[in-house]
């Protein structure tokens, strides 16, 4: 439930963000707090499942998904405002769709599901856009966080995208 809303948040996200070309400071604010909501609601969707035994097969697939569309949607939209490079959005976007592929390449054989480590990475990558979209650009020490922020967010995911090949290959190999 609270997965499809998340889903449902992408586009109000898009429309918001790219009202005025990113420029007007109420717009991005309204865009910055959806984003926010969208990205509590994963933590706090994942608390409830974990409370109320409720982590199912679609759970560990629908979750990441929404997680990727949500972050995928942001990137794209940072960088064709130019506030983000193009070669940092690709290296995101590649390996989340790779491993969602890769998960149901694998998927007859059993699922795998999101590692501490990717849960760290989505973390980062969700401070990171945040602090992009904020409309707070001139203050130097805020850029500079978000970028540090997305260079360690970009380190993890792409560590963890190799980790789960290795997983899937395992398991694909029975060991
Ligand atoms: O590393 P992934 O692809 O499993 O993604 C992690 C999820 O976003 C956590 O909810």
């Amino acid at each position: 439930m609270l997965t499809m809303l998340r889903i449902l948040l992408v586009p109000l996200f898009v429309a918001l963000f790219v009202h005025d070309g990113g420029q007007d400071t109420r717009w991005r604010l309204a865009a910055a707090a959806v984003f926010f909501l969208a990205s509590a609601t994963d933590r706090l969707d994942g608390e409830l499942a974990r409370r109320r035994h409720l982590i199912t097969d679609f759970g560990k697939i629908a979750d990441p998904i929404a997680d990727k569309a949500l972050i995928g949607a942001a990137l794209i939209c940072l960088s064709l405002q130019h506030e983000l490079w193009w070669w940092v959005t690709v290296v995101i976007l590649v390996r989340e769709i790779g491993i969602t592929l890769m998960r149901f390449w694998v998927i007859r054989y059993g699922v795998i599901a999101a590692s501490p480590g990717g849960k760290l990475k989505t973390v980062l990558q969700s401070l990171a856009i945040f602090l992009y979209v904020l409309p707070l650009q001139s203050v130097a020490w805020l850029e500079w966080t978000a970028t540090v922020v997305m260079a360690a967010a970009l380190v993890l995911t792409v560590a963890t995208g190799a980790d789960y090949i290795v997983r899937a290959v395992r398991l694909r190999a029975g060991r």
